[in-house]
């Protein structure tokens, strides 16, 4: 075991330094008992462990730990919170036991964690900004100053140096540059440019002259925020959004007056195209396609056709782009019915510069084609990427381990936590705003230590109402810290500043979505790191990563805990001093268990918590169930241990029949064909939930968590593994435009 005391300095250090010293080799007989402990486990992988003792990390916690370190948290229980008494109600088999039960050991019978494989492999890098100014290029003087004095920019990224100029030539194009390099801007200052330039003066009434279609709420108004600061001098340009979650009336009402830059999600704009009477695209000069790949992702192929088609009926002459992080053979097939002639940018590495001979040729008029998903995907130079190996019942602590230490213990740290689904969001939100801030784990501002910080918890995903959405997102947005629990929801497009840490709690389930995710940090040119927790049966993950050139590097979780002997918040039986440098094993894993007990405290003390926390669970086990087939073999249902698992949602026990059910209607689906059809229906209802993460937002019906609304209990969404089976060809279905969609409903479990 890594040694640990006095790995992590009493101060806080510079954010790139903190796990420098975690990933240091292990002396050759620890490798080898290691990777023979790994042969055992992977043996026994199929039943996890029932009683098997693990050596080294988890040493045996004195029995009367716990019971001193519960009494501890009793007593500033009793002055910062109050948990409610369990109701009878509450009793449920196993979990029936009172807050303030004894909490089983943390450290005991887990799985070893295996030494992680170190594959070393070249991670494609692109430069982000290039030394031209923006008054290198010909645009309207005004517009040149407002990018300069209003955005505050000076010099173009690479992906704006390549793209403006072949827009403004006016060609089609079809762009591909590495997340928060700048791609925004790339096709809303030509399109500001030359709509300015028109002769005949834009009016108002004219109705949109660009269209430009994102995948996200967010990402709608994120880029009306960015057309809206170009057009500051252009003032008879009118840009306008429309998205799910607002009212569809006044929509039609700014339709109708006029909107010139009309920015919409795929879903909202089919319905104003099926509903709305003054919506007409005769004056359409641009369509623009941002985040082409996500939007095909979730499944919007039939709603660009019907778009596209609309669009084609009215207007033949206008430019096309497409933008995308990835070039799926989705994607080559969209570029091929939307783009004419298009100019092919990517930039992938400095010699794609457009300023070398070979960049020419690279920008030359090429027809896409779809490699590997990931070939030539680049990662930010500034991100600095981390992987953790954490026993199932240590995931919670670990998790509040970290927020703690980079939260509370370091200044102006922004961190986004990345989870499979609503459920879960929901409810790690609740307990840790119940527990960490309001509970016992949280001190009074008196009595935090001087280099500590307030903690601020914020969450976001498609439950919720679109008005909260976006208080949240601008909060987010404007806050110099705080840590935001989500789902995929925030993980593409969105350009969240100073974001310092990426945690994906919940592996990914492609690593296009890994590359997504850890680009919401490291954003033009800054420095940004990202932590994978994964379980030990999981650490292969890592071959996979690697074989899609990622890197990532070890963090020991002994270290994140270590965290807690900083707290006395969480103090155990032989108390130890904040000051102390020399904190051992033993009192980090007394103070894990009073964080633990804290947590399980807060889950039993109603029944509404208690069922909270099974929702949860239960929706991590579907989650977990839809990994993609080729990553089967690492994230199967099979390799959980469930009762581990509900240790990790603060429960003192697996509850009953949480597996059990599904299996057997596993086992009777396969003797009944028509539960097969049903499940094949229900897979469709899946795709359809997820598609309502992004819904045009005129769903009736539909359950959302209400604002202010911190309790547990919001709308299924499992992740992005299943997706939407597409039309077989989006070219087909530009002949024979397909019935829409059907509205997707809010699923409530
Ligand atoms: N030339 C520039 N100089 C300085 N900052 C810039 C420049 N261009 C864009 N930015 C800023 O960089 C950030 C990322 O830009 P943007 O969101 O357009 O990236 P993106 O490539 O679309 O990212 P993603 O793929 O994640 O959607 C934004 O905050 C934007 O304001």
């Amino acid at each position: 075991m890594a040694a640990v005391s006095g790995v992590l300095p009493q101060v806080p250090e510079p954010r790139a330094a903190v796990f420098r010293t975690f990933s240091k080799p292990r002396p050759a007989h620890a490798r080898r008992q290691a990777a023979a402990t790994k042969r055992k486990c992977q043996a026994s992988s199929e039943a996890p462990p029932a009683k098997r003792r693990s050596k080294a990390s988890f040493l045996p916690a004195k029995k009367t730990a716990a019971k001193e370190t519960r009494r501890t948290l009793k007593g500033k229980a009793q002055r910062t919170f109050s948990p409610k008494k369990p109701s009878a109600g509450a009793r449920d088999g196993d979990q029936e036991r009172k807050p303030g039960a004894k909490t089983s050991s943390l450290f005991k019978n887990n799985p070893e964690i295996p030494e992680l494989p170190r594959p070393v492999v070249k991670q494609v890098q692109e430069k982000v900004f290039t030394s031209d100014a923006f008054q290198a290029l010909d645009l309207h003087p005004h517009l040149i100053s407002t990018i300069n004095t209003v955005l505050k920019m000076s010099s173009m990224t690479s992906v704006q140096k390549q793209s403006i100029p072949v827009l403004l030539e006016g060609r089609d194009a079809l762009v591909r540059s590495q997340t928060g390099s700048g791609k925004t801007l790339a096709y809303c200052i030509p399109v500001v440019q030359s709509l300015q330039a028109m002769q005949s003066k834009i009016q108002r009434g004219d109705g949109p002259y660009a269209l430009i279609l994102v995948p996200t709420r967010e990402l709608a108004l994120q880029s009306f925020d960015t057309v809206q600061k170009l057009l500051k001098p252009f003032t008879w340009i009118v840009p306008g959004v429309l998205m799910g979650g607002e009212k569809r009336k006044s929509e039609k009402a700014r339709l109708r007056k006029g909107i010139n830059i009309l920015i919409s999600t795929p879903g909202r704009l089919v319905d104003h195209i099926k509903s709305t009477k003054n919506i007409h695209f005769r004056q359409i000069r641009w369509l623009i396609l941002d985040e082409a790949d996500r939007i095909l992702d979730l499944g919007f192929e039939k709603d660009l056709t019907v778009i596209l088609n609309a669009v084609n009926a009215e207007c033949q002459e206008r430019q096309n782009v497409l933008l995308s992080a990835t070039l799926t053979e989705g994607v080559a097939r969209l570029a091929d019915i939307s783009l004419h002639d298009p100019v092919s940018i990517s930039v992938l590495d400095e010699s794609h510069d457009v300023s070398s001979p070979e960049s020419e040729a690279f920008l030359e008029a090429s027809p896409p084609q779809a490699t590997d998903e990931l070939d030539g995907f680049a990662i930010p130079a500034g991100l600095e990427q981390h992987v953790v190996v954490v026993p199932s019942k240590l995931r919670l602590v670990c998790l509040a381990a970290f927020i703690l230490q980079k939260c509370k213990f370091e200044r102006d740290q922004k961190v986004i936590v990345f989870f499979s689904s609503c459920e879960l969001v929901e409810f790690h939100y609740t307990l840790f705003l119940q527990t960490l801030l309001s509970g016992s784990g949280a001190l009074a501002p008196e009595h935090l230590p001087s280099t500590s910080t307030p903690l601020k918890f914020l969450r976001l995903h498609s439950a919720l109402e679109q008005e909260e959405r976006t208080a949240v997102f601008q909060d987010f947005t404007h806050s110099k810290t705080g840590i935001l629990f989500c789902t995929d929801i925030a993980a593409r497009g969105l350009d969240l500043p100073q974001v310092t840490w990426i945690v994906q709690y919940n592996a990914p389930s492609s690593p296009a979505e890994y590359i997504h995710r850890i680009g919401r940090t490291a954003r033009i040119g800054c420095h940004g790191s990202s932590l994978l927790v994964l379980a030990p049966s999981e650490a292969e993950y890592v071959n996979s990563l690697a074989s899609h050139k990622i890197n990532v590097s070890e963090v020991k979780m002994e270290d994140i805990l270590s965290v807690l002997t900083k707290d006395d918040c969480f103090k155990g039986r032989r108390g130890g001093s904040q000051k102390s440098r020399a904190a051992g094993p033993q009192e980090i894993r007394e103070r894990a268990t009073v964080l633990q007990t804290l947590f399980e405290d807060y889950v039993h003390s109603s029944e509404e918590t208690v069922s909270g926390a099974k929702k949860a669970l239960q929706s991590f086990i579907r989650a977990y169930a839809t990994y993609p087939r080729e990553l089967k073999h690492i994230f199967h249902i099979r390799l959980l241990h469930l009762g581990h698992m509900a240790k990790s949602f603060g429960l003192r026990d697996a509850p009953k029949n949480l597996c059990a059910s599904a299996m057997k209607k596993k086992k009777a689906n396969l003797k009944r064909p028509d539960l097969q059809r049903k499940k094949t229906q229900s897979k469709q209802r899946l795709a359809e939930i997820l598609r309502s993460e992004y819904a045009s937002g005129m769903e009736t019906g539909g359950t959302k968590v209400r604002k202010q609304n911190t309790r547990a209990g919001p709308a299924s969404q499992p992740r992005g593994a299943a997706r939407t089976p597409g039309p077989a060809s989006p070219r087909e279905q530009i002949k024979h435009p397909p019935p829409s969609r059907p509205q997707a409903s809010r699923k409530v479990c």
